[in-house]
């Protein structure tokens, strides 16, 4: 499938910190793209690169396979975004809101305002001000916003950034909904895997302004293991253990508590005789599968960062 943005060696320097590392990233028509990473990978970054928000030091973008021009306004429009959090007047109801950025963004579609506001589930003849509305009735605002000249593409940062889970499931089904049933192609980032996971198709690993891994969500979910955690008392010592008493285990430290050993195991039960044998109690045993947060920690190389 054709890419509708791709990315080929973005890098962006900042003074002399290395804000993006050669990125490159393919974006595919009509998908959820999730940019998934920790605060300060670089994902907004990326967002605003694309936008014409910040500029690149090196590296090109091409959107529908044409060399991205910041100063080409017309090829922006097939882009709708929301960055930060959403920045509207508080005094004004969300069609009032709408209205003002359809007058300065030019949109003059008819029912355009409407349209928006229904989609993101907002009442367009609501007199409820901005200043009272929910956190998640915001960011569908920001949403309806950013769909308002009815873009082919929305870039959106962190969306469900603030949001109760609720309002996370909210916009989680106005996503799914804008890309199946409207075919938007969606750019969206997280630090919260678990949120993201559900809805994207495709993902790339973000981590210190490098692409650790782009692959499809599919993909991922087939390369999902099964793990058994154990909870112990102390897990330096039980790692010292493992290590003496297997040559190649394949295991992984989660925190000051949780060891998982990979694979479906027999040797639950002696794992479990030996860390007891060697002093070390063992509070909890399950056998668990991956999650998109577990594959992510083993990419990056478990707690360690
Ligand atoms: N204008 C700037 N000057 C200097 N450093 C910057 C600037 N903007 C961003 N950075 C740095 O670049 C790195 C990447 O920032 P970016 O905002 O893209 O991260 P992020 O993955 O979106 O995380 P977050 O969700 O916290 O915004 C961070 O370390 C940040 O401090």
């Amino acid at each position: 499938m054709e890419s509708i943005i791709e990315i080929k060696g973005l890098t962006k320097e900042y003074s002399s910190f290395l804000a993006l590392d050669n990125i490159s990233l393919k974006i595919k028509g009509g998908k959820i793209y999730g940019l998934l990473g920790r605060n300060g990978a670089g994902k907004t970054t990326i967002m605003k690169s694309i936008l014409g928000l910040t500029f690149p030091t090196k590296g090109e973008i091409y959107i529908k396979g044409s060399l991205i021009d910041y100063k080409d306004k017309d090829q922006f429009s097939i882009i709708g975004s929301m960055i930060d959090t959403p920045a509207f007047y508080s005094n004004l109801s969300a069609r009032e809101n709408l209205e003002l950025f359809a007058l300065i963004r030019g949109v003059t579609e008819k029912n355009a305002i409407e349209k928006s506001l229904d989609l993101v589930g907002l009442d367009s003849n609501s007199n409820k001000i901005f200043a009272s509305f929910s956190m998640g009735m915001k960011q569908r605002l920001g949403i309806a916003n950013a769909i308002l000249h009815e873009p082919e593409v929305l870039i959106l940062d962190e969306p469900t950034n603030g949001l109760d889970p609720i309002g996370i499931v909210e916009v989680r089904n106005i996503l799914i909904d804008l890309c199946k049933n409207y075919n938007k192609t969606i750019l969206i980032s997280s630090h919260i895997l678990s949120e993201i996971e559900k809805i994207v198709d495709d993902i790339a690993f973000i981590e210190r302004g490098k692409v650790l891994e782009e692959s499809s969500m599919e993909d991922i979910k087939n390369r999902y293991e099964k793990y058994t955690s154990y909870i112990v008392s102390d897990v330096n010592n039980s790692a010292r253990v493992l290590e003496e008493s297997y040559k190649s285990l394949n295991y992984i430290v989660i925190d000051n508590q949780e060891i998982r050993v990979f694979g479906l195991d027999d040797r639950t039960n002696r794992i479990n005789k030996l860390l007891i044998n060697n002093g070390i109690d063992v509070f909890q045993i399950t056998t668990q599968n991956e999650s998109l947060e577990d594959y992510f920690k083993k990419l990056t190389g478990g707690d360690k960062n």
